[in-house]
């Protein structure tokens, strides 16, 4: 992560709404590039994204979107800045190009340049002769690139995703989260995207930002997340009477090791030396079963709410609402 100019600020940001407090004295910077916006419904990731956009004033405390204030200057921010809300808004009886057209219309942009800057980003999410029919029969994923074209159509230097692969198969996130390292990649357009799929983010996002209860609970590199730990997960071929896992987990305790069953027929060992890896090698060999997989675990960036959720006596919301599987897999 470099250390330019944050394209996104806040200092002791706050929302109260009458029944509940949304954001709480939050204060973040957020570099260039593309950063995850992760917390549970409620968390206050639409406030916020409200907010930085100048349509919602805050409370009290403070925000800077490419160095414009969000309370004084929201229209220069909403030039400069592209938004894809998360719920279906566009109307079903114009088409794509019209529809993209009028918007970069709508962002100053003159007639010809509106044509030609709209032909262009609905080549870039992928959308060809259908832009030309109504937008009322397009699949999910192609209202997805609709709402994704009309954010980035008047060459912002920011987009704001609200949950942009939702209600996408597996095929259509790969293909939206690609989009969305693209548009970084190609084009140089620093990205904040919200999605409750911790997967996701690991693979697409430099930095995570994670908010729960309005407050911010960590900003860091995905790197950071997801540092290697002092485990090895261990996979081997199974056995005639299916005991192979068991096999192996008795013989590396009794040679002194830590082992732990996780799911799907992984075994976790603790690295106790340098000699950890052919101790396992050889067990395996002597078993006569195959080794599948050898590998040092990562942390993963679900690990955050876990923890969090060990470490306080309620019941935590955030374990049901923000998930590792795709919210159509997960109902
Ligand atoms: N206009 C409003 N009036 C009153 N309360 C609101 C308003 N907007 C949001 N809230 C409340 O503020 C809290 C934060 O809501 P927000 O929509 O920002 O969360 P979120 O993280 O975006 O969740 P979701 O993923 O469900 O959109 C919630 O408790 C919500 O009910």
């Amino acid at each position: 992560m470099s250390t330019s100019t944050p394209v996104i600020r806040t200092d002791a940001l706050t929302k109260r709404f009458p029944a509940v407090t949304a954001l709480d004295q939050l204060t973040v910077e957020v570099q260039p590039g593309v950063v995850g916006l992760v917390g549970s419904n409620g968390a206050g990731k639409s406030t916020l994204i409200k907010i930085l956009l100048g349509l919602s004033p805050a409370t009290s405390g403070s925000g800077e979107v490419l160095g414009l204030n969000v309370a004084t200057e929201g229209s220069a921010i909403r030039e400069r800045v592209g938004y894809m809300p998360e719920h279906d808004c566009l109307p079903p009886d114009v088409s794509a190009t019209e529809f993209v057209v009028h918007m970069a219309r709508m962002s100053g942009l003159p007639a010809t340049a509106a044509r030609e800057r709209t032909a262009d980003v609905l080549r870039h999410v992928g959308l060809y002769e259908e832009r030309y029919r109504p937008i009322g029969g397009y699949s999910t994923g192609m209202k997805q690139r609709v709402k994704l074209a009309q954010a980035l159509v008047h060459d912002p230097r920011l987009v704001l995703l609200d949950e942009p692969t939702n209600g996408l198969d597996p095929a259509g996130r790969d293909e939206m989260l690609g989009l969305i390292r693209r548009v970084h990649s190609d084009f140089g357009i620093s990205v904040l995207v919200t999605t409750h799929l911790l997967g996701e983010l690991e693979r697409t996002c430099d930095h995570l930002v994670v908010i729960d209860g309005g407050r911010l609970l960590r900003s860091s590199s995905t790197a950071s997340f997801t540092e290697v730990t002092q485990l090895l997960a261990v996979e081997v071929t199974d056995n005639a009477d299916g005991t192979a896992d068991a096999e192996v987990h008795q013989r590396l305790t009794a040679a002194g090791l830590t082992v732990s069953a996780d799911a799907a027929h992984i075994l976790l060992v603790e690295i106790a030396g340098d000699d950890t890896y052919d101790l396992i090698r050889d067990t395996v060999a002597d078993l006569g079963l195959g080794l599948v997989r050898l590998e040092q675990r990562r942390h993963r960036v679900s690990e955050i709410f876990t923890e969090r959720e060990t470490s306080t006596d309620h019941a935590d919301p955030i374990d049901h609402e923000i998930s590792t599987e795709p919210a159509g897999e997960r109902r």
